[in-house]
């Protein structure tokens, strides 16, 4: 492959990635890995939204908050941890975890790989062409000899129609970075972005009311996890309201003063801040796509190997938040790999391995997507939900476990609350989806990823031992229960008379 070709200020490459995010990095990382020359044009932090003003920072708020709930719940340590949080501690603590927002370590890794940096606003202008802006508004041309990727991700999405242009407010950028704890914080929205951050700023001593237009929290998910979580966020003091809309938002005094939230109910509610945590837009909309007859401002639908399935050539990429497959760091990371080692087979002039479970193609994204939920229970979740599995041509057994009746949980912590549901396909005789809710259960997730991805069979997986007493063994009773529930009348005749 060649090397980067500069002429004034224009430059070719074999491949560019548009936004340094965990996705773009891992993309620009397997390009040069495959021996193509790559540039990443950055206009922000190089380490995207996901180092700076989302997991990250909202899990080293949670942290603490979870800590501490989990040891009030061990004999002997309850007393100990009954006191605040030390807040500029936690404070601090996030910071570090987000390098004050300084990316100079991410650049010297990009360095260390060989990917050129371009500090930038990045656009499209036509097939293969990117134009850069810098920061001191020069402009550089870029021309990609086999690929452009987007990774550009996503940003908070808030209600039209309440006039949030000109009122102050959060969203998940200011509540993973605030440098205080407001005293009345209030939280529109019910997904996971509203659950976490509800559970972060509550712990840390904020009053804290959710609004929440459905009927219930994490709706895409089993709907146990969502009443257990409501649960629980009760008992530490959360006000949850279900079936309300925002209608109008207004601050008193500017910028500073408490804000009145009115409600679709004709009722008012007062607090300091409000945060909406109402979903993601992809960053499409100054990235030039209406220079390829893209429209600006859409999500860009992908094949599995990621490429622009709207657009000719194959030369268009849409990797990680920017394709809306799954909107998860990991995730995106997966699908980095992947299409980072298929524009190098590609460019080599190699068949692309894009069949299911292939080296190309991000199979697992339809299949068996992790998902952890850092409240107090835990979530964790993998593969098909019963509604999703009700959509399927499948037939489908749910097992369902109480948390509580296994050994380690009872270790982990006294009046342990959770719940397992196990979800097989009952003619492949392999699990399918699983979700556990629970202290600590995001730690015993990855068993069931691979259970699912590797299409265990159940008569194996009996093989698969959980060490006594773990949380895992929540495997060995949900196998009990399906195959006591599914012997057959002859089983039970047999074992009646012998
Ligand atoms: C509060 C919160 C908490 C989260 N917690 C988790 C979690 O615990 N676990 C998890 O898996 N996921 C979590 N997520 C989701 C995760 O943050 C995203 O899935 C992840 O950041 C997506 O990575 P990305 O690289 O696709 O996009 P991003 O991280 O958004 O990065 C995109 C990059 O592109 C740059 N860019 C955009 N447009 C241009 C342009 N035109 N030119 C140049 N550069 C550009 C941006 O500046 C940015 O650096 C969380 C999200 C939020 C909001
Ligand atoms: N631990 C994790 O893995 C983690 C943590 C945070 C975020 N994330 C990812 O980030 C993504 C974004 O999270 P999110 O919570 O912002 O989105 P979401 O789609 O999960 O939830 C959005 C919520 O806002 C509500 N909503 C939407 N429009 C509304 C409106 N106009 N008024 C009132 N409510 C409205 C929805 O009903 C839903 O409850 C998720 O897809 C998630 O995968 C992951």
């Amino acid at each position: 492959m060649r090397e980067a070709a500069t002429t004034g200020t224009s430059r070719t490459y074999d491949v560019i990635v548009i936004g340094a995010g965990p996705v773009g990095e891992n993309v620009a990382d397997r390009t040069r890995v495959a021996g193509l020359s790559t540039v990443i044009v950055e206009s922000e932090l190089i380490g995207g939204e996901c180092s700076y003003w989302a997991c990250e920072p909202s899990k080293a708020l949670l942290r603490p908050v979870l800590a501490r709930a989990d040891a009030r719940r061990v004999p002997g340590l309850r007393a100990a941890a009954a006191g605040p949080l030390d807040i500029p501690a936690v404070l601090a603590h996030r910071d570090e975890m987000t390098f004050h927002r300084d990316d100079t370590k991410q650049a010297e890794w990009l360095r260390g790989v060989a990917v050129d940096l371009l500090r930038g606003h990045g656009r499209l202008e036509g097939p293969r062409c990117v134009s850069v802006t810098t920061p001191e508004g020069d402009t550089t041309v870029l021309t990609a000899r086999h690929a452009v990727v987007l990774c550009t991700g996503t940003t908070a999405a808030v209600p039209d129609g309440l006039g949030l242009e000109s009122t102050r407010h959060w969203t998940s950028r200011e509540a993973t970075s605030a440098d205080h704890v407001p005293g009345r914080l209030a939280v529109v929205g019910g997904g996971v972005v509203a659950v976490e951050m509800a559970t972060a700023w509550q712990g840390l001593g904020a009053e804290v009311t959710m609004l929440v237009r459905d009927g219930g929290l994490l709706h895409r998910m089993e709907p146990f996890a969502g009443e257990l979580v409501t649960e629980s966020l009760r008992e530490t003091g959360v006000d949850i309201r279900f079936d309300v809309t925002v209608t109008a938002v207004k601050r008193k005094d500017g910028d500073d003063g408490e804000v009145t939230i009115t409600l679709d109910d004709g009722s008012h509610l007062v607090a300091d801040e409000i945060l909406f945590a109402t979903g993601r837009s992809p960053r499409t909309t100054d990235v030039g796509l209406d220079s390829i007859g893209l429209t600006p401002g859409d999500w860009l639908a992908v094949d599995d190997s990621c490429r622009v399935t709207a657009v000719s050539g194959g030369w268009l990429y849409a990797v990680g938040d920017v394709n809306r497959r799954a909107l998860l760091t990991h995730q995106g990371k997966y699908q980095a790999r992947i299409a980072g080692a298929a524009i190098g087979s590609r460019a080599n002039g190699e068949p692309a391995q894009a069949d299911r479970w292939g080296r190309h193609a991000a199979t697992a994204d339809g299949t068996a997507v992790p998902q952890v939920v850092f409240t107090d229970p835990e979530v964790a979740s993998v593969g098909l939900t019963t509604h999703e599995a009700a959509q399927s041509e499948r037939r489908i057994d749910v097992v369902d476990y109480d948390l509580a009746r296994v050994s380690g949980a009872h270790q982990y912590a006294r009046s342990y609350r959770g719940r397992a549901r196990m979800l097989v396909d009952a003619d492949q005789g392999t699990v399918v989806g699983v979700t556990l809710v629970g202290p600590g259960v995001g730690e015993v997730l990855h068993a069931a990823t691979i259970a699912v991805v590797g299409e265990v069979p159940l008569d194996r997986l009996w093989h698969a031992v959980p060490a006594f007493p773990t949380i895992s063994e929540v495997w060995l009773r949900l196998l009990e229960t399906y195959r006591d529930r599914t012997r057959t009348d002859q089983d039970l005749a047999d074992i009646t008379t012998g």
